[in-house]
């Protein structure tokens, strides 16, 4: 437990070398403009006659962005506020109160942890502590959840069963969107749903380290809930902008999984999580993720002459071990599953 950084970044003045990145892949001085120009889609026209309005931005911006910002999307502001104060006490916690979900064997269904799953072989460490566990179906791993704080299990259920319908809903619109049958995003690429807290304290050198590196998220999609502390960014047209935190609004994110069901029609984005030197900061990933043996590829709808597959078919597990070896995280884990021309 002494690794994680909640047991002694508040101890140090300076940063340690081990989580100074190099210097083309830091965050660097120069300060990343908050963008309030990314797309923000207000999910009440989804249940009106304006559908359709609905189905063709959310699509466009899983195109042009790959990824938006979701507003009145049903799920109850106090539930959401409420499992964000959970979370927080959670870390907040002396260590002996965590120390029953801390592990450092990555094949754990619930862990809390520091950096990546590769602590022991990585050359830089990342400024998070993570906390992550199965969610779904609720019954198979709540058990593993941690016992506190005594509401943790109470409402991080609720709040899962809700962004696993959510998630189902806004699957369904990109379905609808990009022509796919209705329930195209089936059990075997929605199965595994992950819960992911990460925490990223107070940094004596912001600029050095960074909370999570440039990457693209492995999975279906990703729903973020940020606090009110700023620190996601997004690589567009080669520079990075700032999401701009809105209060209880989910960040919609797509993972290399449904860029490849796309047929590369729909964007993975990439990006990371600085760090500052004044706040905690916590945010929460649901992530919608393909069961192991679950097998990728092109829609086949989606496939005909003037629109051949970029990508192979694959087993989720194979990619996962491409994308664990590839150090960035980013577009080069999909090269090996590209078709070539
Ligand atoms: O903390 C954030 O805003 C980003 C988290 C993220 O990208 C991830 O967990 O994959
Ligand atoms: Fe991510």
């Amino acid at each position: 437990m002494d690794k994680l950084l909640s047991s002694w970044s508040s101890t140090v003045e300076s940063l340690p070398e081990n989580y100074v990145f190099p210097v083309d892949s830091r965050s660097g001085d120069a300060t990343v403009p908050i963008c309030n120009t990314l797309p923000v889609i207000d999910l009440t026209t989804t249940l009106s006659h304006d559908r359709q309005d609905a189905v063709q931005q959310i699509l466009e911006a899983c195109q042009d962005f790959g990824f938006f910002q979701v507003i009145n999307h049903g799920i109850d502001d106090d539930l959401v506020s409420d499992t964000m104060r959970v979370v927080k006490e959670f870390f907040d916690m002396p260590n002996e109160d965590k120390a029953g979900v801390y592990s450092e064997d990555s094949s754990k269904k619930c862990r809390l942890y520091t950096s990546t799953y590769d602590y022991e072989n990585e050359e830089i460490h990342l400024w998070r502590d993570n906390l992550r566990h199965h969610c779904h179906p609720i019954d198979d791993f709540i058990h593993l959840w941690p016992e506190k704080p005594a509401r943790y299990r109470d409402v991080v259920g609720k709040y899962s069963l809700e962004m696993g319908k959510l998630s189902s809903r806004i699957l369904e619109i990109i379905c609808e969107g990009l022509g796919l049958g209705h329930g195209y995003f089936g059990i075997g690429v929605t199965r595994a749903q992950l819960f992911s807290a990460n925490h990223y304290p107070p940094c004596p050198s912001p600029s050095l380290a960074l909370g999570l590196p440039k990457h693209c998220d492995a999975n279906l999609i990703t729903f973020l809930l940020q606090d009110e502390i700023y620190g996601l960014q997004v690589y567009r047209n080669g520079e990075w902008v700032g999401v701009e935190p809105i209060p209880n609004a989910f960040v919609v994110i797509l993972g290399h999984q449904a860029q490849v069901i796309s047929n590369g029609k729909l964007t993975s984005p990439e990006h990371r999580a600085i760090t500052n030197s004044t706040d905690n900061r916590t945010s929460i990933v649901y992530s919608i993720n393909p069961m192991p043996d679950s097998l990728i590829e092109p829609a086949k709808v989606l496939i005909n002459d003037s629109n051949p597959p970029v990508y192979r078919a694959f087993q989720f597990k194979e990619f996962l071990k491409a994308y664990e070896v590839k150090k960035d995280y980013n577009e080069g884990a999909l090269v090996e599953f590209k078709i070539k021309a």
